[in-house]
């Protein structure tokens, strides 16, 4: 008898959300919030094609040095981040760098600096709803000493630590303990990550995390200006980071 299941034509298959077909993608994946940035990155590509923009998700291809390389938006915030992620994945991403931008919570990180996160705090409502509390979101070790190394080679400065993703962007009156999660270690604020590194270790593929700082987490959010120089030099030191960092992956 015919299983419903060999009726389906898997090289017709389009994953729902961000309309790429499985197959279609590198395993060696740039994850970015902002569209534009994928964009940007696929300029510095070699042969670069869109493959789809659906919704805020905007997926390219190209060749880095020889090497294939997809990039892919996620927008804000972690459930839509997750449903990319979890395409991405079903696609055959196997190896993610999240190229993003975070609030620093010190003056050792200023604006224009980075950090590479090797955890992060699990500060928002998306892991939650997928996995037990307690469960650690953690980078891929390889991954991240291989980021680390390719920073290195560079002058720009970074810090290596926690990273703490949040849903909210604006505060309301209840206040963001920044302050706390500060005084517990954590270096910086974003709004992805956590979901990322549930995700990769519950799907078996790896991923890491690397941050251009754009201001301070605990400065009002309604003067945020992500678009100085200086934080545009950092954006593209990452980028560049993570690019080299996908040649020895
Ligand atoms: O610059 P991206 O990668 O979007 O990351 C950060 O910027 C957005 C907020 O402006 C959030 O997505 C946050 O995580
Ligand atoms: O979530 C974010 C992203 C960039 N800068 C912040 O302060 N927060």
């Amino acid at each position: 008898m015919t299983e419903w299941g060999e009726l389906v034509d898997k090289t017709e298959m389009i994953l729902p959300n961000i309309k790429v077909k499985p197959g279609a993608i590198s395993e060696h994946v740039i994850v970015v919030g902002d569209p534009e940035r994928a964009r940007a990155i696929g300029d510095q590509l070699d042969n670069a094609e869109e493959l789809a923009y659906s919704r805020e998700y905007r997926t390219i291809n190209g060749w880095y040095k020889g090497k294939k390389i997809t990039v892919t938006s996620h927008g804000v915030g972690s459930p839509g981040a997750a449903v990319c992620f979890e395409e991405l994945i079903k696609a055959g991403a196997k190896k993610i760098i999240r190229v993003g931008t975070a609030g620093s919570y010190t003056d050792e990180l200023p604006p224009g600096s980075l950090i590479i996160a090797d955890s992060a705090v699990r500060a928002e409502g998306l892991t939650k709803q997928m996995v037990p509390d307690g469960v650690p979101a953690v980078a891929d070790f390889n991954m991240l000493l291989k980021l680390e190394e390719q920073a290195k080679k560079t002058n720009i400065k970074y810090g290596l630590g926690t990273i703490v993703t949040l849903d909210a962007f604006y505060a309301g009156p209840v206040q963001f303990p920044h302050m706390l999660y500060k005084e517990s270690g954590a270096l910086g604020a974003e709004m992805e990550l956590a979901a990322l590194y549930v995700i990769a270790r519950l799907r078996g593929v790896s991923a890491v995390g690397i941050f251009a700082l754009d201001g301070y987490a605990f400065s009002d959010m309604n003067d945020y200006n992500p678009h100085k120089d200086s934080v545009k030099k950092a954006i593209q030191a990452e980028i560049d980071i993570a690019l080299e960092t996908m040649l020895i992956l």
